[in-house]
């Protein structure tokens, strides 16, 4: 990438203010990993049809760049940061290869072969995984390993990561800094192994400052959002945990980036994974919800005062959030939808959009209802074809990691 000047700075402090900067992951082979008998396992509802996917994708990207977006995939930082920094290489190669997996032997020759690849070959390796059958074939290891010889060709030496897909998840940004998660299901914890080289070693990011260090606990970002500049809701349910929601928020008060956070019990099933499948911001005071639960959704206060910390609540999420937003009322828009529709265009991600700006979201075209309802309330939707993508239960919002977003005042 360029280091060309950008006219804007990293970091975003709301869900709406005008997005400029973005990363996304261009789904590649990863995906073709994807079995019937690994597909739960990994997170996938289905086989999505891999190139099919791409397009789908990159048609998102174009949408994004034709809204003066600029976006950065994940897969080239991934490579740059190899490329830049021998530091980035060790440590991508050590949280791949699992001496537990693949006993010393194995993990020592492994990781000497993947030392000595081109950058983009070992981006490769650390996205798509290994199997078996593609470990380098050297005698000494073909002969004397018996990892090697009991293990079935196809089974991953390294595991893939097709949800690397959800940029969203594996990292945020809150004020001026980045936030590296940690995310609760093995499918996906090596993920913020790839988000921490690329903002640790990648030169776009030099100088920029983490948040949540300690990652004591899971968060995932899917859970995380930026209500108000200071405002930040955290769903709590299948993934981030109550543990990691009290840990963030603390974190987030120590470092003055939130004085106040609001942790929302979400049920804990697939359908919810984060409070983002559930409700997205679409405008500064307006939320569109699922309205199965628009009026069950509850939040505990957290707020920094001081040197204190307090818990109030539970009370109703959208009282709560009004008032530590500092607003009369957050809108929800109400997208009147029978249980049944609501709960079709739910499952298909029509609460999970991505804001380009106040007012305006993207959204995928199959929740015809959903978006039929955001436009009526004054909401300009970009639609995007999702039929492969969704594969993998997520939207607009989930496949996008806002780097950065212009404060509200200058949209
Ligand atoms: N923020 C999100 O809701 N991300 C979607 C993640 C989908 C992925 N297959 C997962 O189960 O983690």
């Amino acid at each position: 990438m360029s280091a060309m000047a950008a006219d804007y700075s990293l970091g975003s402090r709301s869900e709406v203010g005008r997005l400029r900067a973005v990363m996304l992951h261009r789904p590649g082979d990863e995906l073709l990993r994807l079995t019937p008998r690994n597909n739960d396992q990994l997170l996938f509802d289905g086989l999505p049809w891999v190139a099919r996917a791409q397009e789908e994708h990159d048609a998102f990207a174009d949408v994004l760049r034709a809204n003066g977006v600029d976006v950065h995939l994940l897969g080239d930082l991934l490579t740059e940061t190899i490329g830049h920094s021998g530091a980035a290489r060790i440590q991508g190669i050590s949280s791949a290869v699992s001496p537990r997996r693949l006993g010393t032997h194995l993990a020592e020759d492994l990781a000497a072969h993947l030392r000595g690849l081109p950058a983009a070959e070992l981006a490769h390796v650390l996205t798509a995984g290994m199997t078996f059958d593609e470990l380098p074939v050297t005698p000494a290891a073909a002969s004397s390993s018996l990892v090697r010889r009991m293990h079935h060709g196809p089974e991953f030496a390294i595991e893939p990561l097709p949800n690397l897909l959800f940029t969203r998840d594996s990292s945020f940004w809150i004020g001026p800094r980045f936030a590296i998660t940690s995310l609760a299901l093995p499918a996906r914890v090596r993920e913020t192994s790839l988000t921490d080289i690329i903002y640790a070693h990648h030169p776009r990011f030099r100088g920029a400052r983490r948040a949540y260090e300690s990652q004591v606990a899971p968060v995932e970002g899917g859970d995380v959002l930026l209500l108000a500049p200071g405002v930040v809701a955290v769903g709590v349910g299948e993934r981030t945990t109550p543990a990691g929601a009290e840990a963030l928020a603390r974190s987030l008060f120590d470092d003055e980036l939130a004085h106040t956070v609001l942790a929302v019990p979400i049920e804990q099933a697939r359908a919810f994974m984060h409070l983002d499948t559930v409700c997205t911001m679409v405008d500064v005071d307006a939320v569109v919800m699922y309205p199965n639960i628009a009026e069950t959704m509850s939040a505990f206060t957290i707020r920094s005062v001081g040197d204190v910390v307090s818990v109030s609540g539970p009370r109703p999420f959208v009282d709560a959030a009004a008032e530590a937003m500092g607003i009369e009322k957050l809108r929800v828009i109400d997208t009147g939808l029978d249980p049944v529709t609501a709960e079709r265009e739910q499952w298909d991600d029509g609460n999970n959009t991505l804001a380009l700006s106040p007012g305006v979201v993207v959204s995928y075209n199959r929740n015809v209802e959903t978006n039929r309802r955001l436009r009526d309330s004054g909401i300009e939707v970009f639609e995007i074809e999702g039929r492969e993508l969704g594969s993998g239960r997520g939207g607009p919002r989930c496949m996008s990691c806002p780097l950065a977003r212009d404060e509200l005042g200058g949209t």
